[in-house]
């Protein structure tokens, strides 16, 4: 009985003084009914928690020799995957299942992926997290409130199939932050919004509903909005259980800090990745169709179907905002993030096209070579 999927099983019926499980990482059903029978006994899941150049840390929860639950870290060489395509690559959130030599067997599959085309040497994809529940759009009621960079936030959350929470902070220091609330809702009246103070826990705990057991959260924003005081008086309470993470040393005992795994209160995980605070550029047409989806709606009425809704005739588009329909802002910022995902688009083919020609020079080159040392 010595993997964590037996541990967790007797969890509930187990007398525990903490509510730590592999539940408390983020584990399921849905991870849960990928495992074959013999994978279930052997095998214990892990979760992904940092990504670093060399290595991946990751964390479970196993029982300790006192009968307590507790968290438990693994470092792992990220050279287990470098032959791997990209896709195939544990990224934060991922939950992979590792042997009892603490060897890497299984990735699980994901049930929603953050990730963006970068122009890297050999790959333009870069996963930046996995299988997360909600993202919180974090904003202040200041002078870095601004509507369109909120649609780029909800275009990622579409595109990426998570579901947005716009959290607007520093209602403290604002005389009507229902001001601003209203604008956010004019955006899709769906979206859910909460104002908070982020410095005081009690306002934070209107996050809890997003925050329940098992639910994992990343969160992102401009800096100084106040992601980093959210994350502090989310994990207040729990605080001292995310550093607790015991390593099998000698006193059995040993706490590590700064880490990107932040146990919340409510029993959600929040996973504070560097990648999502540096979230600048994504492609996500489906997610930017979707999240502006009204105009897609009033499109099909233009007369031409390749319509830009810029001065065409009977366009329904422009027409809706001489209407009052449609906020002309609405239309400026669909095209601008439409264009910017062009533009990245074709970045990524011309660097594929350079990597191409290169290629062939490279190929010609080494044939030339041998050639010559042939005659
Ligand atoms: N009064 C008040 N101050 C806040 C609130 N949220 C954040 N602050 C303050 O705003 C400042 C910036 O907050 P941070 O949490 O560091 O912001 P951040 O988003 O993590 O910034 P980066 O680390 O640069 O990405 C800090 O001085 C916070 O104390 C709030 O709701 N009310
Ligand atoms: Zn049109």
């Amino acid at each position: 009985m010595s993997s964590a999927l037996k541990d967790t099983a007797v969890l509930d019926t187990a007398n525990r003084t903490n509510n730590l499980s592999l539940t408390s990482l983020g584990w399921g059903h849905f991870f849960q009914q990928q495992l074959i029978l013999e994978e279930f006994t052997q095998l214990t899941p892990f979760r992904v928690t940092e990504v670093h150049r060399n290595r991946i840390v990751l964390q479970t929860v196993m029982e300790a020799p006192d009968g307590e639950m507790q968290l438990q870290e693994q470092n792992l060489s990220t050279l287990f995957w470098k032959d791997r395509p990209t896709q195939e690559r544990p990224t934060v959130g991922d939950w992979l299942l590792l042997d009892a030599d603490q060897q890497p067997i299984r990735l699980l599959n994901r049930f929603s992926l953050i990730q963006r085309l970068a122009a890297g040497i050999e790959t333009n994809q870069q996963l930046i997290a996995a299988n997360i529940d909600t993202l919180l759009i974090v904003t202040s009621c200041n002078q870095d409130f601004n509507l369109s960079r909120i649609e780029r936030y909800l275009s990622l959350a579409a595109e990426s199939r998570i579901q947005p929470v716009v959290v607007l902070t520093k209602s403290d220091l604002c005389e009507s932050p229902e001001r601003y609330i209203d604008q956010i809702r004019s955006l899709d009246n769906l979206l859910p919004v909460e104002s908070v103070n982020a410095t005081d826990p009690n306002s934070v705990k209107q996050l809890q509903p997003w925050c329940k057991s098992g639910q994992t959260l990343v969160l992102t924003g401009s800096s100084g909005v106040g992601k980093s005081t959210l994350v502090n008086s989310l994990s207040g309470q729990h605080e001292q259980d995310t550093q607790d993470i015991r390593e099998n040393d000698a006193k059995g005992r040993h706490t590590t800090t700064g880490r990107s795994l932040h146990l919340i209160s409510g029993g959600g995980l929040l996973l504070d990745t560097p990648g999502m605070r540096e979230l600048k550029l994504f492609d996500s047409e489906f997610g930017i169709r979707k999240t502006f989806s009204e105009i897609e709606t009033l499109a099909e009425q233009c007369r031409f179907a390749d319509c830009l809704h810029l001065d065409e005739p009977d366009c329904a588009v422009t027409t809706a905002i001489n209407d009052g329909r449609l906020e002309a802002r609405r239309l400026e910022s669909y095209h601008k993030l439409m264009s910017e995902q062009e533009r990245s688009q074709q970045s990524v083919a011309a660097k594929r096209e350079k990597d191409r020609a290169l290629g062939r020079f490279y190929k010609s080159a080494k044939s030339s070579i041998k050639q010559h040392k042939g005659r």
